[in-house]
């Protein structure tokens, strides 16, 4: 349950650096807008390349470029909730979830989910019907059931109102409890980061 990071790069006229090592729990990435907090994400995850690094998650190494590794991102086993939910407008709920769910799941960890999430009613609704909340929860989901080595969530709590919030909230505090999986959350508010951070690394 570790991230070992350590990344560089520029980015137009930002050059975003990032180092910290963090065993355990919910890590928040906190800083001010512009910082480089989503790109450090988009880093671990394999959707953008390091200048320079190294990232190594749970003891895998994911990219070092002194020795030339680079994970291909399908390989990473990410479970990516990116800012704004991005469901697959064309699917429905179930269809969004059952995306990338790998083969072998077995149907009791998809209903755990489900149950924990709360989102078993939705099954059958397109996303455009859905709240801002339940958009969250189905994209939270999604990225549960492709069976995640770790978690990346980027601003889970952006734009929603202050009862959806605390309702995620209380959803997060549930998968760090429960999940046993290595949690690194993107925010800058810090009421946030104080109650859901394991630990915070300011960038
Ligand atoms: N495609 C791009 N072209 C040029 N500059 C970029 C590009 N993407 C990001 N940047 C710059 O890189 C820096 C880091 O951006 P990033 O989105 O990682 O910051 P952030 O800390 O996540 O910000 P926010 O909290 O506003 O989401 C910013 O200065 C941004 O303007």
């Amino acid at each position: 349950m570790s991230f070992d990071v350590d990344v560089e790069r520029r980015i137009g006229n930002a050059d975003i650096a990032c180092r910290f090592s963090a065993e355990g729990g919910l890590t928040v990435l906190f800083g001010p807008s512009g910082a480089g907090k989503t790109s450090t994400l988009n880093m671990i995850a394999g959707l953008l390349r390091p200048d320079r690094g190294r990232i190594v998650v749970d003891g895998h190494i994911l990219f070092d470029s002194a020795s030339g590794i680079d994970v291909a991102v399908e390989k990473r086993r990410v479970g990516y909730v990116f800012q704004d939910p991005r469901l697959f407008p064309h699917k429905t709920v179930a269809a969004n979830l059952l995306y990338g769910r790998r083969d072998n799941a077995d149907t009791s960890e998809f209903d755990r989910i489900i149950d924990i999430l709360g989102i078993g009613h939705l099954m059958e609704r397109w996303p455009r019907t859905l709240s801002g909340g339940e958009a969250r929860r189905v994209a939270i989901g999604r990225a549960l059931l492709s069976d995640p080595a770790f978690l990346l969530l980027d601003e889970p709590l952006s734009s929603l109102d202050r009862p959806r919030r605390e309702e995620i909230m209380v959803l997060i505090e549930r998968m760090r409890d429960e999940l046993g999986l290595p949690i690194l959350m993107v925010t800058h508010d810090s009421e946030e980061a104080n109650r859901l951070g394991t630990r915070t690394i300011s960038v």
